[in-house]
């Protein structure tokens, strides 16, 4: 049997009226990370262009490193992004050698916890992209850390003790596992709630803590393990689940995509590596594309205060229309 997700995590949530975008006092909030000088600028821009096109009622923040260039920060407020500079965080220096190197700048990731402006936000990777809206996830009970489920089965996991039994949490029957780890979310999606005392413990207990291969991934799992409450995977398509659990996907009930896998970036896609010359990836390849491409999806802010008045001309029409739900993939059976 595949892991069945609760069902009663965050059913049929209202999505509040509050005045948000540019006008400073929004308590909610998309928040991403980017870092150097690289390439992932295009991940950002395209994130805040998908959530235009979704018409998410919420700003999208940057948070980002001091290594990151004007021009990429210019490009990212002519977005409508807000941006707020971050120190960087790294695990104790003696010990950096157990993550992987590639993963170690995500330690900065954790600064988000001290965004304390904002009640609570979704984190999205810059890799990710949002085709429905999902402020629905916003109105979650309080109180909890909620993500998707994460698939054991790529490469990038043969340092565990489940991947060289082949056992993963997405088909916990395939392989017996004596005490199977706790539930284990991939940290490119999550929401959570900001807060100073959660900050200040984070960056403590990340003091005493060695760092292990998949970096702030693993460390946000082992100190939210008893707060964590697993989501469908509509809301972070990990990519390999279209290959290692075709089971426990319907791809047309996707929102959120990750492009995480090798050689999925879609502004460095060749189809060359594995698994990437599939007809599923180039579609979704191009998708976000369409996205990036579309001028229509430019920040435009007189436009948008234009739209926020209208917004907030109709709460009464607006109160009385049926509250949104999410909808739930059935736990398929992997027999
Ligand atoms: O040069 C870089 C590299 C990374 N990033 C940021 O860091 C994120 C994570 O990096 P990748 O997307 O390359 O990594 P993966 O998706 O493979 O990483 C997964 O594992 C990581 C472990 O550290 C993190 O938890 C990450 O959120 C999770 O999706 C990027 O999306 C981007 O937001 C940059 O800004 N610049
Ligand atoms: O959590 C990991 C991580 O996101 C890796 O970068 C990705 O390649 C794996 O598929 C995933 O399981």
């Amino acid at each position: 049997m595949a892991p069945k997700v609760p069902a009663n995590v965050i059913v049929g949530s209202t999505t509040k009226l509050t005045k948000v975008k540019n006008v400073g006092y929004s308590k909610r909030a998309y928040v991403t990370f980017l870092a150097g000088n690289g390439d992932y600028v295009k991940g950002a821009v395209g994130l805040a262009k998908g959530l235009r096109k979704v018409r998410s009622a919420y700003p999208l923040v940057v948070a980002m490193l001091p290594d990151v260039p004007e021009e990429h920060r210019e490009m990212l407020r002519k977005q409508g992004c807000i941006l707020r500079e971050i120190e960087p965080i790294y695990p104790p220096e003696s010990q950096i050698q157990f993550a992987m190197a590639y993963y170690v700048l995500n330690y900065s990731k954790l600064r988000i916890w001290d965004f304390e402006e904002y009640s609570k936000m979704v984190y999205l990777d810059a890799d990710i992209q949002v085709y429905e809206n999902i402020d629905h996830l916003f109105d979650a009970p309080d109180g909890y850390l909620y993500a998707v489920m994460d698939c054991f089965c790529e490469k990038t996991w043969s340092h565990s003790p489940q991947y060289s039994i082949g056992y993963c949490q997405q088909c916990p029957d395939r392989a017996h596992m004596a005490s199977p780890p706790p539930l284990y979310f991939n940290a490119g999606m999550f929401v959570f709630e900001p807060s100073r005392l959660t900050y200040d413990s984070l960056l403590h207990t990340l003091r005493v803590t060695p760092p292990t291969p998949f970096a702030e991934q693993d460390f946000l799992n082992m100190f939210f393990e008893k707060t964590y409450k697993p989501i469908p995977p509509i809301y972070n398509l990990v990519l390999a689940m279209l290959w290692r659990h075709p089971e426990n996907i319907e791809l047309d009930k996707v929102k959120v995509v990750h492009y995480c896998a090798a050689g999925s970036k879609p502004w460095r896609y060749t189809g060359k590596e594995a698994n990437m010359d599939r007809e599923d990836i180039k579609i979704l390849v191009s998708k976000w594309w369409d996205v990036y491409n579309d001028e229509s999806l430019d920040y435009k802010p007189d436009e948008e205060e234009k739209e926020e008045e209208e917004v907030f001309s109709r709460p009464s029409i607006m109160s009385s229309m049926p509250e949104p739900a999410i909808s739930y993939i059935p736990a398929p059976s992997a027999a």
